[in-house]
């Protein structure tokens, strides 16, 4: 059997409880990913996917319900316990990069081995390999202002990596990209799913971004409406089943508003 790897269990998320305007973004999610899969998180703007993403993997915490990430409740943990199940299983991507522009791409992409104390040899080593996995090697001693927004991209996903991650959490990580080095970033990602069965939960607006995972979740007023897996469905017709799912509901949203 598959191991879990993020589990959440009647999972509410209400923003600025107790004030005048609460607002319920989640409400009673119940969901697995395990191990090696490749979950692609869907819906309209204002659905609650990033609330989502955010509540699964420690950068927000639900209002109601529980969230485990390999067994751990993260609600129970201390920051501190948070701080170092984020450094040993997770692997952050934004689609502002989230670079630092005043230090070099080399320092950004050893930012979180430099906060674990790992020691200078070991970072360099680790720099080398997945620099070159990407394809960044000779940027190393620029600074991110002085690179292109796919190798900006790049540059972060080599930080997210660097900590060999087992799930890569990404939010609209291709938003920012034009779609030659979307799909590269995806083959990439596709790659350490397939080849090293690293679990990975992303956000995204695009089916066929999308078609790339195993598992699309579709989400809607904070629920899931629609769970869709590739199984031994073609990419190709995987695709027009996310699409068909997307038009519909854009379809009956544009009912409604016209009634
Ligand atoms: N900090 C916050 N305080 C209050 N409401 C919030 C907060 N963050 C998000 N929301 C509201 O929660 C809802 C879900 O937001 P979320 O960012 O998760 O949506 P989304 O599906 O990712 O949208 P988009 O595709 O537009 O990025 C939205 O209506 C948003 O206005």
């Amino acid at each position: 059997m598959s191991k879990e790897m993020i589990k959440a269990e009647h999972v509410s998320k209400i923003y600025g409880l107790g004030s005048k305007h609460p607002y319920q973004a989640l409400n009673d999610i119940t969901l697995t990913i395990n191990e090696g899969e490749f979950v692609c998180i869907m819906g309209p703007s204002g659905a609650g996917k990033s609330t989502l993403l955010n509540v699964l993997t420690t950068i927000d915490f639900p209002t109601k319900g529980k969230v485990f990430i390999d067994g751990e409740e993260t609600r129970t943990l201390s920051s501190h316990q948070v701080g170092q199940l984020c450094y040993e299983l997770l692997g952050f991507i934004f689609q502002n990069f989230n670079l630092l522009d005043a230090l070099t791409v080399k320092e950004n992409i050893a930012v979180p081995l430099s906060l674990a104390s790992v020691n200078r040899q070991e970072i360099d080593e680790r720099i080398i390999s997945i620099t070159s996995k990407l394809n960044i090697e000779k940027l190393l001693e620029k600074y991110p202002y002085e690179c292109s927004g796919g190798q900006r991209q790049r540059i972060a996903i080599a930080r997210a990596l660097i900590n060999h991650p087992k799930i890569i959490v990404a939010d609209e990580p291709t938003g920012n990209l034009d779609s030659a080095n979307s799909h590269e970033v995806l083959d990439f990602f596709s790659k350490l799913n397939t080849e090293e069965g690293v679990t990975i939960l992303m956000v995204t607006h695009d089916p066929l971004i999308a078609s790339y995972s195993s598992k699309l979740l579709y989400i809607k007023d904070g629920m899931i409406e629609h769970t869709i897996h590739k199984e031994a469905l073609e990419q190709r017709d995987y695709f027009y089943r996310i699409v068909d799912i997307n038009s519909n509901e854009a379809q009956s949203y544009f009912m409604k508003e016209m009634q």
